[in-house]
This record gives structure tokens, C-alpha cells and sequence, in this order.
């Protein structure tokens, strides 16, 4: 700035030598015309006069000697190109410093303005990371200390109790913390323990400073309640409200309520409103009500969709400050029921609370909380004798005795964990039944008078607090916002309603699993036993035939062989009928859970060759017949089935041989059942006269069966089906010469003996027909 004057001043100099050197030319030459310059002299003129005075004065007086002058003129001269360049110079500078510092504006202010945005915003999340954690561990120390605190305050004598002698029964050990002693009448010691103890001396500052924690978690979402309990005058109302000199507990904190929510505005945002309201007789008054000369409004509790109980029409006045406060807790006041007892001139005759709403929203994760803090000036206990109450005054202490002790009993159920918690049995434990136990935070003053005149009524009241003082509240909960708590509500039913699905296909399954072991055994079984029996078709098969060869051995040895039988023997042997192809029988190897596709040959039925009686006599044979085969026999048949050996020898139509057991008889000639039946129904015809001789001692097992028999050719179901092998030889129908001719049909019957009941349960079971069954049978 110096540099800068003095080249203007030199600047200024060089100007007026100039213009100086022109006026001494001037005046060499008077008719020269005067220049633009004589413009700029005129403007220097006003700008600088007294310098310019002081020069031109300084230039006249040596206009005399011009030529000393002359030199120092031309240094001056010289400064003034030197400025001239040093003007340029700076203005140059002066250029290049704007162009350095609008680059720099342009990209490193830009760069380091996003660092420091970033910057904030990690220390944000950090601040909020700790602030959370500061609420938990606050909250965890509050909860350490017990979520219902008793505070006892013991007032100062009063005068008037100083006049009238009254001495203090109440002692305060300085050793001993947070407890007194009530000295009784017999000069004994009871100790009281509380969390803690306000002495006489101790001012509403000490006193909120122990209850500002408690009353400050309602900002963090707690259900707060702070009641103040004790005999009349003992200082409830001053603990609670004060005076304006010494303000109390109500006005502190919502007064530290505002301070905490400007401190955390950045993070959290609140909002603030406050109602008011007695119970004076059992009956709600809105305190806040603007126009008292309207007839008030009938308040009633009601319990919210939520669980918490609610005063529909409660007047709620937002606040915003100490100020709004104020006010409003004085409106309150002027309206409060008060009256003059003999033992305090401005006794509460109602029970006085102010609930604190605050809801709150956390600005960075949007969580909103909505809680509530009640503060209560309970009307004060009393003695209906002692403070010789008539009239109305009786009327208020009973109604007030009355609510205090349904206070006392829910705070015993409490205490005692019992199921039912008596709420509803006052009007002022129904209103804080929200805010008394379970998940709130409660603190209790219990206000004492230290005047011996009080012992008794000083000795309840710390009976009661202690009482209080031994309820295990559980832990306080946070009050989340009712639109965040239903959406999660809706999430739990959810998950428990999948839950109980999931169970559900889980039985199933199980249910399944079990049925299918189940299963799986009872094949397994089933297996075992068509292998057993398998076993044993084979075994008895095998000795079938050596009983059978050994009976023809002796047949043939006795008698000598006929051409007719051989033939009629030979016939009926090549004309047994051979099982049912292997695809349609059931399998005996395996037994499977699954069925075998159904045959590709549709079963039989005589329905359309058969009328309807003819029908039921032949189900009459069928059912005889079964009977007869299930019925323990002297002589047993079996169907001769030797196990397949290979594939070709299954596919090869197979032989059936049908035996008897025959009781060995000496005399008597031994015949085969085959020729028996022969016989029989061939009326000797065909057969032998010594084999018809024999007749009667024929095996019953290879008797016709009375319902084969057909009454008549034409309604032979077996003649309609002559192209089968198996049931095709007509036993009647041909007549008898055809019988003779054809001896194996009469055997066909029989096959009917050789079937064993373990088969037949078999085929019942799986309604397919089988190749030993006989068709008549299916
Ligand atoms: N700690 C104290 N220090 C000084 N004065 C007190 C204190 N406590 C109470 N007082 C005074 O005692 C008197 C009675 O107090 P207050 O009205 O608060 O009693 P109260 O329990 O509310 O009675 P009530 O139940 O009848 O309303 C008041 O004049 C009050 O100023």
C-alpha cells in the first residue's frame, strides 16, 4: 500500500513537471494553442490541491533559475517512466494472480470442498454410531440403578412447627448414604434405605440433578412417570412445581427437554406437547381448557388399539419453548382445585398430572418414537381426624384416600408379581397404568415432614415408598412408533404363520416316510412268505410226482395195459391244457410296491353268453366250490408248476398234472383220479369196466363239482369258448362220444382240487386270473 501512495504521488509529480515544462514553452511562445493536457490539469486540480498549490508555487518560485532546476526536473521525469513501468508491472501481476486463483477456485476449492463433505458425513455416522451407544449405556446404567426409584425429600421445619415446639424425629447420618432414621416416641431408631435422600438443606437444583437422568430417557423413546406421594404440606407441590424463584421438577425438565433437543436438532428431531389434567373426586378436568366458563367436557380413559390408555378429548398443547411452558403451567395452576386445610393453607385437593408427549424422529434412519412422560402431584394423604375435615373437605379427603390406597394396591400387586394388577379401581391408577411397572421407567418422591408432630403419618409414608422401592420392575422397553411396531407386528404373523406351514409339510412328510418304512416292511414280508411257499410248491411237487409214478408203477403192474387206456391216458396227458402265457400271470419271484400293468386281454366274463340264472347258479358252484377247496381234505391235490428255468422253457406252454393221494388199500383195485372222472361222466363208454367197478372208491376231491356242471348244451359258457385250450373240451356238450373220445375235458374240472387256498388269497388279493385257477372260478 506504501509502494502504491508513492508511486501515485510520483506519478503526480512527473504530471505537473510535464505540465509545467509546457507552460515555460507557453510562454516562450504565447500564441501556442493550449492542449488536451490543460483538461487534466483542471481535474488534478480537485483532487490534489494543496500538493499541487505546494508544487506549482514550489515550480514558480524557481522559474527564475530554470537551469538549476532543469536536472532535478528530468530525474523527476525519470521516476516517472520508472512508475510508469512499474505501474504495468503490478497490473500484470495483478492479472496473473486473478488467473492462479480462478484455476485454483475451479478444481482444487471443488476437490477439497467433497473431502470435507465426506469428512462430515463420516463423522456424522460416527456421531450417531456413539449416540446410540451413549443412549443404550445410559439407559443400561438406569436400568442397573432399577427402573422404579424411590427418592425420599424430607422438608425444613416449618416456623410455625419451630413455634409450636415441635422437635425433628428425622436424623441424617452423614455416614450413612442415601438413608435416615425416624427416631419413634420410645426413643428408638428405624432406618429407612432409599435410592435417594434429600435432606432439609438440599435446593431443587440438587434435587433435579438426580432426577434429570430419569426424565430425560422419555427423549429416547421410555415411557417416563414421576409422581411425587407423601402427607399434606410436606412439599409435594413444591418439589414438583415450585415457585418462580425456585422453580421445580415440571418446569426443569422441560426445560432440560428443549436444551437436549437443540443439542441433538442435526440428528434427531422432536416434537414437544404438553396436557394437563386432574382427578379431583374421581372425575377428569382438563386443566388447559382456554374458556373455564364453559361447562367442562366428561373425560373418560379409554384404551388405544395399541394397549395404552388414552383421554379422548385431552386437550395437547404444543410447545416450544421454557417460555410456552410457563405459561402453561400456570394456567394449569390458577385452575386446580386447592382448598385450606388445617394443615396446609394451599393443599392439592386433586391429584395434579401433566403428561410431557414427545415424539420424535431420528433424521438420518427415519426410526420415529412416540413416548410419554407424566409428571404427578399426587393430592396429599391425610388424616380425615386430624386435619378435621367436614363438608366437602371430607368428601375430597375420602375420595383422595381412596385413590391412594387402589395406588397402594397396585403398587403391592406389583410388588408381589401378582397375575391381576387392580388398575381399574381408581381413576388415577387406570390413567398411568401404562406408566406404573412392566416396561416404564418410574421415580417416586416420597415427601416427609421431619415435625415430630408427624412421626405417625411420617412413618406411613416411608413404610409405603419402601414397598414401592421393592417391586422388580422388568426391563424398560422403547417406545417404537405405532406404524413401525404394526408393520413389524404384520412381518412376526408372517413368519409364524410359515412357521406353523413349515410344520405341517414337516408331519406330512414324516407321516409319509412312516407309511412308505411301513410299506416297504410289510413287501418285504410278503416276499419272504411267496418264497416260503414257493419252497414248499416245490418241495410237495417233487413229491407229488414220486408218489404219482410210484401209484401208476403199480397200476400198471396190475393191470395190463389196455389200448384204450393208453390212448385215453395219452390223450389227456397231450391234451392238458397249459398255463395262461407268462405275461398274464402274476409273478412269484417278486412282489413290488407296484402294480403290474393291467393285461392287455380283458378278464373274461360270461355275461353275454350266460343268462342271468344261470349266472347265479354258476357263482352258487364257484362259491361251493371255494368252500370245498378250503376245507382240511384226507387227500390233497397240487398244481404242478416246476420253476422256470429259463425264458424259452417259461414261454413253452406248460403241463399241468393233477394227483391224488390215495389211502393204500390192498383189495381194491388203484386207480388214477383221471380215469375215475373219466369214467364217471364218459358212463363207461370209454373206460374200462374194472375202472368203472371202482367208482365208489373214488377220491370225493375229484368229484364234478355240481355248479360245472351244465344243465344244458347251449348255455355252456365253456362251449362258447371252445377255441380255448384250457377251458375249450366241452364236458356235455358233444355228447357222450365225444366225451370218450376226449377224456382229458373231464379231468378240466379237477384242476379246481389241485388249487391251493394260499393261492387263491393270492389271486382275491390281486384280481387277476390266474393259470391254475380255473377259469370258472374268476
Ligand atoms: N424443601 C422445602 N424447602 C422449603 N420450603 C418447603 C419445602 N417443602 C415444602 N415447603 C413449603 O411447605 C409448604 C407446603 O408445601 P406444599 O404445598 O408443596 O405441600 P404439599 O405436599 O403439596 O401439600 P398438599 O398435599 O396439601 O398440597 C409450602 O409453603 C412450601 O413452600
Amino acid at each position: 500500500m506504501e509502494m502504491n501512495d508513492q508511486s501515485v504521488q510520483i506519478q503526480m509529480l512527473a504530471e505537473k513537471f510535464q505540465l509545467f515544462v509546457r507552460d515555460c514553452e507557453l510562454k516562450q511562445s504565447p500564441n501556442a494553442i493550449p492542449s488536451d493536457n490543460d483538461e487534466s490539469k483542471k481535474v488534478n486540480e480537485n483532487s490534489d490541491s494543496v500538493d499541487e498549490n505546494s508544487m506549482s508555487n514550489g515550480i514558480h518560485e524557481n522559474s527564475s533559475d530554470l537551469g538549476h532546476t532543469l536536472p532535478i526536473l528530468k530525474k523527476v521525469f525519470d521516476l516517472s517512466t520508472k512508475v510508469q513501468d512499474l505501474k504495468k508491472e503490478h497490473l500484470a501481476l495483478t492479472d496473473h494472480v486473478k488467473t492462479a486463483t480462478e484455476s485454483f477456485t475451479s478444481l482444487e476449492v471443488l476437490n477439497s470442498i467433497q473431502l470435507l463433505g465426506s469428512e462430515y458425513e463420516l463423522l456424522k455416522r460416527k456421531y450417531l454410531d456413539e449416540s446410540s451407544e451413549r443412549r443404550r449405556l445410559y439407559n443400561e446404567i438406569i436400568e442397573l440403578k432399577g427402573n422404579i426409584r424411590v427418592f425420599c425429600r424430607c422438608r425444613p421445619l416449618s416456623e410455625s412447627e419451630k413455634a409450636n415446639g415441635f422437635t425433628s424425629v428425622v436424623n441424617f447420618e452423614s455416614t450413612l448414604e442415601n438413608e435416615l432414621q425416624v427416631i419413634s416416641s420410645d426413643s428408638s431408631k428405624k432406618p429407612f434405605k432409599f435410592d435417594h435422600v434429600f435432606k432439609p438443606e438440599d435446593n431443587q437444583e440438587a434435587v433435579f440433578s438426580q432426577t434429570k437422568p430419569i426424565a430425560t430417557s422419555v427423549l429416547d423413546g421410555f415411557n417416563v412417570c414421576i409422581f411425587a406421594y407423601g402427607q399434606t404440606g410436606t412439599g409435594k407441590t413444591f418439589t414438583m412445581e415450585g415457585t418462580p424463584e425456585e422453580r421445580g421438577v415440571n418446569y426443569r425438565t422441560l426445560e432440560e427437554l428443549f436444551r437436549l433437543s437443540e443439542e441433538r436438532k442435526g440428528v434427531m428431531k422432536y416434537e414437544l406437547n404438553v396436557s394437563m389434567l386432574e382427578v379431583y373426586n374421581e372425575k377428569i378436568r382438563d386443566l388447559l381448557v382456554e374458556n373455564s366458563a364453559q361447562p367442562t367436557k366428561k373425560l373418560e380413559i379409554k384404551q388405544a388399539a395399541e394397549g395404552t390408555q388414552e383421554v379422548p378429548g385431552l386437550v395437547e398443547a404444543r410447545v416450544h419453548g421454557t417460555e410456552d411452558v410457563w405459561e402453561l403451567l400456570k394456567t394449569g395452576n390458577r385452575v386446580r382445585s386447592v382448598g385450606s386445610t388445617s394443615a396446609n393453607e394451599l393443599s392439592s385437593r386433586s391429584h395434579c398430572l401433566l403428561r410431557v408427549t414427545v415424539v420424535g424422529e431420528n433424521l438420518i434412519n427415519g426410526q420415529k418414537t412416540k413416548s410419554h412422560l407424566w409428571l404427578v402431584d399426587l393430592a396429599g394423604s391425610e388424616r380425615v381426624g386430624k386435619t378435621e375435615a367436614e363438608g366437602e373437605r371430607l368428601k375430597e379427603s375420602q375420595f383422595i384416600n381412596k385413590s391412594l390406597s387402589a395406588l397402594g394396591d397396585v403398587i403391592s400387586a406389583l410388588a408381589s408379581k401378582a397375575s391381576h394388577i387392580p388398575y381399574r379401581n381408581s381413576k388415577l391408577t387406570h390413567i398411568l397404568q401404562s406408566s406404573l411397572g412392566g416396561d416404564c421407567k418410574t421415580l417416586m418422591f416420597v415427601q416427609v415432614s421431619p415435625s415430630s408432630a408427624d412421626l405417625g403419618e411420617t412413618m406411613c409414608s416411608l413404610n409405603f415408598a419402601t414397598r414401592v422401592r421393592g417391586i422388580e420392575s422388568g426391563p424398560a422397553r422403547k417406545q417404537v412408533d405405532l406404524g413401525e411396531l404394526f408393520k413389524y407386528k404384520q412381518m412376526a404373523e408372517k413368519a409364524k404363520h410359515d412357521e406353523k406351514e413349515t410344520r405341517k409339510l414337516q408331519d406330512s412328510l414324516q407321516t409319509l416316510q412312516l407309511r412308505l418304512a411301513a410299506r416297504e416292511y410289510h413287501c418285504k414280508s410278503l416276499q419272504e412268505k411267496v418264497r416260503d411257499l414257493e419252497n414248499q410248491i416245490a418241495e410237495e411237487r417233487k413229491t407229488r410226482l414220486k408218489q404219482e409214478s410210484r401209484s401208476l408203477a403199480a397200476v400198471s403192474s396190475q393191470q395190463p395195459p389196455s389200448y384204450k387206456y393208453t390212448s385215453a391216458h395219452k390223450t389227456m396227458t397231450d391234451k392238458k391244457p397249459p398255463l395262461n402265457p407268462s405275461n398274464l400271470r402274476m409273478p412269484l419271484r417278486r412282489i413290488t410296491n407296484f402294480l403290474p400293468p393291467p393285461s392287455p386281454i380283458p378278464p373274461k366274463r360270461y355275461t353275454n353268453q350266460m343268462n342271468g340264472k344261470e349266472n347265479s347258479a354258476r357263482r352258487t358252484s364257484m362259491t361251493t366250490n371255494t368252500e370245498g377247496l378250503q376245507r382240511p381234505r384226507s387227500r390233497a391235490s397240487i398244481a404242478m408248476r416246476p420253476p422256470a428255468q429259463s425264458t424259452t422253457q417259461i414261454l413253452k406252454p406248460r403241463r399241468r398234472v393233477s394227483i391224488a393221494t390215495l389211502r393204500p388199500e390192498p383189495t381194491s383195485e388203484i386207480t388214477t383220479p383221471l380215469r375215475t372222472s373219466t369214467s364217471r361222466f364218459a358212463g363207461g363208454s370209454s373206460v374200462s369196466a374194472a375202472i368203472r367197478s371202482q367208482r365208489g372208491r373214488y377220491s370225493n376231491l375229484f368229484a364234478p363239482l355240481p355248479a360245472i356242471r351244465p344243465t344244458s348244451v347251449d348255455s355252456t359258457p365253456i362251449s362258447a369258448r371252445g377255441s380255448s385250450k384250457f377251458m375249450g373240451s366241452p364236458v356235455h356238450a358233444q355228447g357222450g362220444s365225444r366225451m370218450g373220445k376226449h377224456p382229458t375235458a373231464i379231468a378240466l374240472p379237477r384242476r379246481s382240487l389241485v388249487w391251493s387256498p394260499l393261492r387263491l388269497r393270492e389271486m382275491k388279493s390281486s384280481h387277476r386270473k390266474s393259470s391254475l385257477l380255473p377259469s370258472k372260478l374268476q
